[in-house]
């Protein structure tokens, strides 16, 4: 008996001893395989990003090794202080929220210092009371009273205003103003600026005051008035989302999209750049919100109902404002963008530039740069585009307008004020993103010809190609954040990966421009690091 009790305490011994080994071995196993992908680099950024899925970023160990990975494709080619710079520690913060869009935005390559504004570099300031008192007569500040220092009171309350107590303390200022008081010599907002959701969600649910035909372009588009002062330019949809360019129509006939205009604003912020003002989309209701309150004849001695009984309107305007080309609401609900105005040219002239790369819009005639490969070193020979950054400007607006496919950018604005060392303003996108199955590779023709890029952008595109962050992935999330989006994706999935395959394109330029040309990368991060 005491023999039997003693060999089966034995063999308990021995089966746990047997448990305890395996599990240690497992163990070792498990670390030693995990301590691996942690060390090892993978090959290439290709062969990595096919053996990846996006979801599976939540891991830990996962992390660390998307993110060396991230850390070394992005800097292969820059200096010791960058790649200090571009830590993995750095980006860390962002990914544990499972964020691609917010791991980017936390990358040092969004966060590069700017130096502090001067006064000249802000495009307005607020007048002080002694500001006006020194130039200004009593009457013509009485006339001015709204820059000034002293409380402004609405007069138009009864209109369905609010009541306007504005003062040069900017917790009085609407949103809209706090944007047009942000806009420098650089940029037209600072992402992380919380006004800049302030500004959007304004956009999105004030009530609409007024809607009159705004005037200048060709196509149909409305100035909106907010009770706060604000307003917004209005470009209404006009054919399903999912519709594709007819590929016998030019560039110049085709229709603008409202998807396009928010699409743009959202691509051009993830790109780093802050130059198209803040775009919402938003139902409104044709009937109360543009019909019943519009002031503008010409608009609206335009509506009908249509035989489906949906209240329609066309407009008056040079292309496509006809009954056969009606804007309709579904019966009275429409999908429109809204971007933010710029401030009055009156208070912020700005100068409209003919793009060198601009296109013939003709059916049968070819622009300049069209026929003669060696076009850019004429451009870069030509004031203002041979010195300052004014051709590698002109060369972001091209990378983002290959990225959406935009062949109508045939002149672009600057603010006045900052004379040649601003940034380029991009608007009117209204016909981009209209085609996903093909890309247009003449809108490249700036970065092919000139063989020119700044550094951070270029920096950027890399860290966009990544499976890290992959543009599909951040844009699809960025533009969740529209309340459009409710109704319906606002970019197909077509679109979301045609931006992933013009990305390698643009890289694969570049990269063919190092080889044959020394002086491709224009430095704007050393310094900044
Ligand atoms: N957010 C904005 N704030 C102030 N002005 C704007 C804004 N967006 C556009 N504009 C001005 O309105 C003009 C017309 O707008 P837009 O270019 O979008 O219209 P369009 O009909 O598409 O023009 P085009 O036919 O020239 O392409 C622009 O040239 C620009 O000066
Ligand atoms: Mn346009």
């Amino acid at each position: 008996m005491r023999q039997n009790l003693g060999r089966s305490t034995r063999s308990i011994y021995l089966g746990l001893a047997c448990v305890s080994l395996t599990l240690h071995l497992l163990l070792a196993l498990f670390c030693l395989s995990v301590l691996q992908t942690v060390c090892v680099l993978p090959p290439s950024s290709s062969s990595s990003s096919s053996s990846r899925s996006s979801s599976s970023a939540a891991s830990p160990s996962h992390n660390s090794t998307v993110l060396q990975h991230t850390s070394r494709n992005t800097l292969y080619e820059s200096t010791e202080r960058q790649k200090k710079l571009i830590s993995v520690d750095e980006v860390i913060p962002g990914v544990k929220g499972h964020s691609k869009l917010e791991a980017l935005f936390a990358h040092p390559l969004y966060n590069l210092p700017h130096p502090e504004p001067q006064e000249d570099d802000w495009l307005l300031r607020v007048k002080t009371k002694e500001d006006a008192k020194d130039t200004r007569s009593e009457e013509e500040e009485w006339e001015d009273g709204a820059a000034t220092d002293s409380n402004w009171q609405s007069a138009s309350e009864e209109q369905g205003y609010d009541k306007a107590g504005w003062t040069s303390a900017a917790e009085t200022h609407p949103p809209w103003l706090r944007f047009h008081l942000g806009i420098t010599r650089w940029r037209l907002y600072d992402r992380k600026d919380p006004n800049l959701r302030q500004v959007t969600q304004h956009l999105a649910n004030q009530r609409v005051l007024g809607a009159v035909q705004k005037t200048g372009g060709t196509q149909l588009k409305l100035l909106v008035s907010f009770p706060d002062y604000g307003q917004a330019l209005l470009k209404p949809m006009r054919q399903s989302r999912g519709a594709e360019t007819d590929l016998n129509l030019f560039y110049f006939s085709d229709f603008e999209r409202h998807n396009a205009e928010i699409a743009a604003f959202h691509l051009d912020r993830l790109l780093g750049f802050n130059r198209i003002p803040p775009v919402v989309g938003r139902l409104l209701n044709v009937t109360t919100e543009i019909q019943d309150i519009t002031s503008d004849h010409r608009l609206s001695r335009t509506f009908f109902t249509s035989p489906a009984g949906n209240l329609c309107f066309y407009g008056d305007c040079e292309y496509y404002c006809s009954p056969e080309h009606p804007v309709c609401g579904r019966p009275h609900a429409l999908e429109v963008s809204l971007a933010a105005m710029l401030p009055d040219l009156s208070l912020a002239p700005r100068r409209s530039w003919r793009s060198p790369w601009r296109r013939s819009y003709s059916h049968s005639k070819q622009a300049q740069w069209e026929k003669d490969s060696t076009y850019c070193d004429s451009v870069k020979q030509t004031p203002p585009y041979n010195q300052g950054t004014r051709l590698v400007d002109l060369i972001d607006m091209a990378v983002l307008d290959f990225l959406m496919n935009n062949m109508d950018r045939h002149h672009y604005e600057t603010f006045e004020k900052f004379g040649n060392e601003t940034f380029l303003l991009h608007l009117d996108n209204g016909r981009a993103f209209g085609r996903h199955s093909r890309d247009e590779p003449s809108i490249l023709a700036p970065l092919q010809q000139c063989c020119r890029i700044r550094r951070s952008t270029l920096l950027r595109l890399r860290l966009l190609s990544l499976p890290a962050f992959r543009l599909s992935s951040v844009m699809r999330e960025s533009l969740r954040e529209d309340p459009l989006a409710d109704v319906a994706p606002l970019l197909s999935e077509h679109h979301l990966s045609a931006l992933d395959r013009r990305l390698s394109t643009v890289l694969r330029v570049v990269h063919s421009c190092q080889h044959h040309h020394s002086d491709v990368v224009y430095d704007d991060v050393e310094g900044r690091v």
